[in-house]
C-alpha cells in the first residue's frame, strides 16, 4: 500500500441548498440544467473549468443529430441550442454524411457564450472554478456534495444530483460500482485538438473529388467531398505512411481533420495518447506533455502531403486534451453492443440514437467502426446508477459496456440523455420520490410535448 496520512475531520461551510444539482457543464449537464430549471426549482451548477461547454469547445463537430436514415432523432431542448447558436452565425446545418451520419459543425466561442447566456437566462446558479471532490451521505442516500475551490473546501446540500462529469466523479465516490474500459482496463486514446489557419479547403476538397485514388478515404465517397465546403475527412492512410516511411512520428492510422465554420481554419484530430487515465492528474499531464509534442510533427505532415495546406500555420490547441473513455457506472441496466447492433427498444426509452460503434483502439493506432442500419433506444434504467438513491447520470458515463460506450458517447445523444436526466430530477423533486421511482410514462410524455424525439412503439413486445 503506498503512504498515506490520516486529514483530521473539520467542519465546513454549506455553500448552499438546492432542489438539483448538476455537476459538470459540458453538453449532457448543460441540457440537464437547462431542463430542471425550467418551471422555477432552484438549480445549480457546478464545473471545474472556467466556462461551460465541455469537450463542445475543443473544436469537435457534434455528431449524432441525424440517424442511419437521414432522420433527425435529437431534437428538444438540444435543437434550440443549436438554434441559439445559428442566430450567431455559430453553428452549421445538420450535414448529412456517410461515415458519422451527421456532423453539425459549432464555434467552440459561441457555445460557452451561448450555453452560459442560456443558462443565466433560466436561473440556473452556475458556479465556476470548484470541482467537485466528495461526497454527503447517509446511509445509502446521496445528501449532496463536497466540493474544493479557492475558497476551501464546501459543502452543497441537494435533493437530487445528476453527475454529468463524464468521468462519473460522483457516482464513483458515492460507491456506486463502476467499469474502468475494456475487460483488459484499456481505454480508448485521448486526443489533444488542435486548429491550423490559412488552409484553402476548395483546394483539399477539390483534390479528393478529382484525384480519389492519390487521397483516399474511409467510408465517405470521394464524390461526397465535391458537395460542400463543410466536412469531416478521415482517411488517407497511404500518406500518413509515407510520411511515417519517411521519419515522422505520426500516431494514428489516419488523417482526421474537420473544416472550421470560419474560412481557412481546419481543426485536427491526430493526436494519440495511448495509456493516459483521464482521472489522474500525472497521467493527464502525461497526456498533455506528449500531445502538444506529437503536434509538430503531424503539422509538419499537412504541410508536406496533404493538398491545400502549404501555406497553413499554427493557430491554437484546444483548452484541454479530450478524454473518450474513463468510468462507467452499473446502473439499473447496462447497454451493450447487441442493443445497438439490434436497434433495440425499450419500454423505458428516454432518447434515441444512431452513431455506430466507434473504438479507437486502447493500443496501437486503429479503429473499429460498426453500423447497425438504423437508431437504437437509451433506456432509463441505464442513467439511475446501482446502490445509491437520490443521483441520475448521464452522458458518456451511463450504464453500458465498453463497446456500447463508444456508440452512445458523441454529442448530441449525451445532449439528449442530459435533458430526459434534468426533467427526471424535477419530476423526483416535486413528486418527493427516488427518481428510479418516477412514472417513466409521463417522462416519456414530457419529453415528446417538449419537443423531443423518441421512436413510436413496434408491434412486437419489448423488454
Ligand atoms: C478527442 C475526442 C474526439 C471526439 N470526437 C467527437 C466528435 O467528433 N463528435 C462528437 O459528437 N463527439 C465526439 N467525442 C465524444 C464527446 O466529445 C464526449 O463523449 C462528450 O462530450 C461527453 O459529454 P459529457 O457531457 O458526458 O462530458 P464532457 O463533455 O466531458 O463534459 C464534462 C464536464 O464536466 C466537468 N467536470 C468533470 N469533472 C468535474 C468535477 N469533478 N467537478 C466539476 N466539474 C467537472 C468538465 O470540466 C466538463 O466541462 C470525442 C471525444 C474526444 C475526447
Amino acid at each position: 500500500m503506498s503512504k498515506t496520512i490520516v486529514e483530521p475531520a473539520r467542519e465546513i461551510a454549506v455553500r448552499k441548498e438546492t432542489d438539483v444539482l448538476v455537476i459538470g457543464g459540458g453538453p449532457s449537464g448543460i441540457m440537464a440544467a437547462l431542463a430542471a430549471a425550467e418551471d422555477g426549482l432552484n438549480v445549480m451548477l457546478i464545473e471545474s473549468r472556467s466556462f461551460v461547454g465541455g469537450n463542445m469547445t475543443i473544436g469537435l463537430p457534434i455528431l449524432g443529430f441525424l440517424g442511419q436514415k437521414g432522420n433527425q432523432i435529437i431534437k428538444g431542448l438540444p435543437q434550440q441550442f443549436i438554434d441559439r447558436l445559428k442566430a450567431v452565425r455559430a453553428s452549421s446545418e445538420h450535414r448529412p454524411c456517410p461515415l458519422h451520419m451527421s456532423l453539425t459543425l459549432v464555434e467552440p466561442e459561441a457555445v460557452k457564450t451561448v450555453a452560459l447566456q442560456m443558462l443565466v437566462e433560466n436561473n440556473v446558479d452556475v458556479l465556476f472554478y470548484a470541482f467537485c471532490v466528495g461526497v454527503i451521505m447517509e446511509g445509502d442516500e446521496l445528501k449532496g456534495v463536497i466540493i474544493e475551490s479557492k475558497a476551501g473546501r464546501e459543502a452543497i446540500l441537494a435533493k437530487t444530483v445528476i453527475d454529468c462529469s463524464g468521468d462519473a466523479d460522483v457516482a464513483y465516490r458515492a460507491g456506486v460500482p463502476c467499469e474502468y474500459g475494456n475487460e483488459q482496463g484499456g481505454v480508448q486514446p485521448p486526443t489533444l485538438m488542435f486548429c491550423l489557419g490559412g488552409v484553402d479547403t476548395e483546394k483539399l476538397r477539390t483534390s479528393i473529388a478529382e484525384e480519389p485514388r492519390t487521397y483516399l478515404t474511409d467510408f465517405i465517397p470521394a464524390e461526397y467531398f465535391g458537395q460542400n465546403n463543410q466536412f469531416v475527412l478521415v482517411g488517407m492512410r497511404n500518406l500518413v505512411k509515407k510520411a511515417q516511411e519517411a521519419g515522422l512520428t505520426l500516431t494514428t492510422e489516419r488523417t482526421i481533420l474537420i473544416t472550421g465554420l470560419r474560412k481557412g481554419e481546419v481543426w485536427v484530430n491526430m493526436t494519440r495518447v495511448n495509456g493516459v487515465n483521464g482521472t489522474d492528474p500525472g497521467s493527464l499531464t502525461y497526456g498533455e506533455i506528449e500531445g502538444r509534442h506529437q503536434i509538430q510533427d503531424i503539422q509538419q505532415y499537412l504541410i508536406q502531403y496533404v493538398p491545400g495546406f502549404e501555406q497553413a500555420y499554427f493557430l491554437k490547441t484546444a483548452p484541454f486534451i479530450g478524454i473518450r473513455e474513463t468510468r462507467r457506472i452499473q446502473g439499473h441496466y447496462t447497454m451493450t453492443r447487441e442493443d445497438i447492433m439490434s436497434c433495440r427498444h425499450f419500454e423505458d426509452a428516454i432518447a434515441v440514437a444512431s452513431y455506430p460503434l466507434d473504438i479507437h483502439h486502447p493500443q496501437g493506432g486503429g479503429c473499429t467502426l460498426e453500423w447497425c442500419g438504423d437508431c437504437y433506444d437509451i433506456p432509463f434504467r441505464s442513467l439511475i446508477p446501482q446502490k445509491i438513491k437520490n443521483l441520475i447520470v448521464a452522458g458518456r458515463c451511463i450504464s453500458a459496456t465498453h463497446e456500447a460506450m463508444s456508440a452512445i458517447r458523441v454529442m448530441a445523444p449525451c445532449m439528449a440523455m442530459g435533458e430526459a436526466a434534468g426533467r427526471a430530477a424535477k419530476m423526483a423533486v416535486r413528486a418527493g420520490v427516488q427518481p428510479a421511482a418516477i412514472d417513466v410514462k409521463k417522462l416519456q410524455e414530457e419529453l415528446l410535448n417538449k419537443g423531443a424525439y423518441l421512436r413510436p412503439f413496434p408491434e412486437e413486445p419489448v423488454s
